[in-house]
């Protein structure tokens, strides 16, 4: 069989997201048996990534020169949208063109004459500014409410930088909060050198607790322990549940790994948890809202109500957190969501029911896009949108 080219993986791929895959594996789990050389690799991800962050925009400069591109083989229309990435990056005609028309020849000859005609004949349209950001129009008008803007999901189409947390004294660039660093070489094995990739946002959740030596801190919602993994570098005692045993199976062999001590508890956090402790973090599922960059196929999944009945599941989970959390402890909730649902929404709901917690201000050194009960932060500079919402239990009886 002949070796599949980068376009042809990017291709392949592409088809197997919109069958239901998500970018991000597919993309790791393909390059990572290739032993190609990085550029070519940087490329099949270029252009995966490329696609989706702006395929509502492609489709839209497309969509004058094809009558049904709901009707053309998918390869084909995926080579089209692919061509027209390249157009709109500015690469010129002839490094752009004849390798579609060639990758096309390869699988449906007959679509051939249409890929070049179009791909040569792509002139600027002005979009609307939902279909420039590629951005669905119920969650774009959505955010241009709540923010006053929309202009902050432009950063979900930057590249985005490789963050690790150091759990060893390192050599890197260091990242924007304290033990935040940008990884700027090929992937490796990451454990092996004291290193956990995550993201910056996602790390000021579990350093908003301030854990402190000796201090127990349950990290609920906690999947394979990111953030307990920092709670317990920090000397913390660290209980941390989540439903899902595999992924706490293979975060236990991470913390190993890296030397730290963390207990995996797993339970259905939609009961009541059978201690309690004076720091809480609820880490809570989520739309997601707020990884578009890292997970661009996300935002074409979600349908318009999928933020309100998240909100309901996280309350119940906050309602649990609430509970397990000793008086005058802090209690942290945090969402990789930017939807008003599921950030002020849940607090003020919270907040109405239990008089006896307070929000508990902080200085957030992340960029902040809006400021309420809690803070969301902008997916700009690679970041990603977070929402994070401190609490003190003042009053247990309240
Ligand atoms: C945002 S992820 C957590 C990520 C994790 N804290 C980290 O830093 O890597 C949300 C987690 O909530 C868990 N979850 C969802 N519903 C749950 C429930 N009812 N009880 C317990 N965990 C649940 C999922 O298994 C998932 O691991």
């Amino acid at each position: 069989m002949k070796a599949p080219t980068p376009r042809g993986l990017a291709l392949a791929l592409l088809l197997r997201v919109e069958m239901g895959g998500r970018a991000q594996h597919l993309l790791d789990r393909a390059l990572d048996r290739l032993d190609w050389p990085e550029r070519d690799k940087a490329y099949v991800t270029h252009l995966v990534y490329g696609a989706l962050r702006r395929l509502r925009l492609l489709d839209f400069l497309l969509e004058p020169y094809l009558k049904a591109p709901g009707k053309l083989p998918k390869e084909v229309r995926w080579a089209l949208r692919l061509g027209a990435l390249e157009w709109l990056l500015g690469k010129p005609d002839h490094a752009r063109v004849s390798p579609w028309v060639e990758e096309v020849k390869g699988r449906h000859p007959g679509f051939a004459g249409l890929v070049n005609a179009v791909l040569r004949r792509l002139r600027p349209r002005e979009a609307p500014e939902c279909v420039r950001l590629s951005l669905p129009d119920w969650l774009c008008e959505a955010w241009r409410g709540f923010f006053g803007d929309v202009a902050f999901a432009e950063g979900f189409n930057e590249p985005a930088p490789l963050f690790v947390t150091a759990y060893r004294e390192v050599d890197l660039k260091p990242g924007p909060i304290p033990d935040s660093y940008v990884w700027e070489r090929p992937k490796t094995d990451f454990p092996a050198l004291g290193l956990q990739p995550q993201n910056p946002a996602s790390l000021f959740a579990a350093a908003l607790l301030e854990p402190k030596p000796g201090e127990k801190v349950l990290d609920l919602c906690g999947g394979a322990g990111l953030k307990a993994f920092y709670l317990a570098a920090k000397g913390a005692e660290v209980v941390s549940y989540d439903l899902n045993a595999k992924r706490q199976e293979a975060g236990a062999k991470t913390a190993r790994r890296l030397g730290l001590r963390v207990a995996y508890r797993t339970q259905d956090l939609r009961e009541p948890l059978p201690e309690k402790a004076k720091k809480v973090l609820l880490d809570a599922p989520c739309t997601g809202t707020g990884t578009f960059r890292a997970h661009p196929e996300l935002r074409y999944r979600l349908a318009k109500e999928d933020p309100k009945e998240m909100a309901l599941l996280q309350l119940q989970l906050l309602e649990t957190a609430a509970q397990a959390t000793e008086e005058g402890g802090l209690l942290v909730y945090a969402v990789c969501s930017l939807t008003e649902e599921e950030g002020e929404g849940v607090a003020r709901a919270f907040l109405e029911r239990h008089p006896g917690f307070r929000p508990e201000p902080f200085f957030c050194p992340l960029p902040v896009l809006r400021q309420g009960l809690g803070v969301y932060v902008a997916p700009q500079g690679g970041l990603d949108g977070f929402y994070y919402l401190r609490l003190r239990k003042v009053d247990s009886r309240a």
